[in-house]
């Protein structure tokens, strides 16, 4: 029988990487760690606005069984961000406004799930976010094995228990913890410059201008003309 296993002990990262990586928000953080630790399109934002950033505390589910996501909560501190993978593909609603009510208990920042979600208007109501593949009312059971802080892998991404994850209306993002406070530094850069940036495109420069394009274009063939020869 394979072994399943709830892993109480979570090396998290600082809070104050933590939250200015959340404040940088998911495509800067992204761009700063070189292009690394997106998850797939496919699990998004259901609700707009929320920007959360928090350890994760991974769950392995069945398909259509939520046991493990129980079984979770009680490793959950306030800060952590729930991030639930199933074994094989599942768009069934597992998770619903009664569970987030037990997590935002423990002071759970919000959802990640490669499945699916329910009650998502009770969900929006009570401002616990939740990113998802699916939002479907389909039931699940409890009734078969998994395990909880093990390495995942949440829509085509791994996902290992601690990795701080950044989540808003982008998408969702996870970095291992002790990356993060150099991604924290390489965002800060990052946010400067494009406020600098910001600032020159607003008064009327033009991107081709700012960012040399000029002969990028002509050396790539690109030709202006008045009309199609
Ligand atoms: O109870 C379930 O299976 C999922 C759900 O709808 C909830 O947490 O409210
Ligand atoms: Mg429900």
């Amino acid at each position: 029988m394979a072994s399943h296993y709830v892993v109480r002990t979570v090396h998290r990262a600082a809070a104050e990487v933590i939250e200015a990586l959340r404040q940088a928000g998911v495509a800067t953080v992204h761009e700063a760690a070189g292009r690394v630790g997106l998850l797939g399109p496919d699990v998004r934002a259901r609700q707009a606005g929320a920007a959360i950033g928090g350890s994760a505390i991974t769950v392995s589910c069945h398909p259509g069984d939520n046991l493990m996501i129980h079984a979770a909560v009680e490793v959950c501190r306030a800060g952590d961000v729930l991030v639930v993978a199933t074994t094989s593909p599942s768009t069934d609603g597992m998770f619903g406004d009664l569970l987030a009510t037990s997590l935002a208990a423990r002071g759970v920042l919000g959802l990640v799930i490669d499945a699916g979600v329910r009650d998502i208007a009770t969900l929006r109501g009570m401002g616990f976010p939740v990113w998802s593949r699916a939002v479907h009312a389909q039931g699940t059971v409890k009734a078969s094995p998994g395990s909880v802080n093990v390495p995942v892998v949440v829509a085509g991404h791994l996902v290992s228990p601690g990795d701080i994850v950044v989540a808003d209306d982008d998408g969702v993002l996870a970095i291992p913890a002790a990356t993060g406070p150099a991604v924290a530094a390489a965002a800060a850069q990052r946010l400067a410059a494009e406020t600098a940036k910001r600032e020159q495109l607003a008064g009327g420069t033009l991107g081709v201008d700012l960012y040399n394009l000029r002969p990028l274009l002509e050396s790539l063939g690109v030709r202006y003309v008045d009309q199609l020869p």
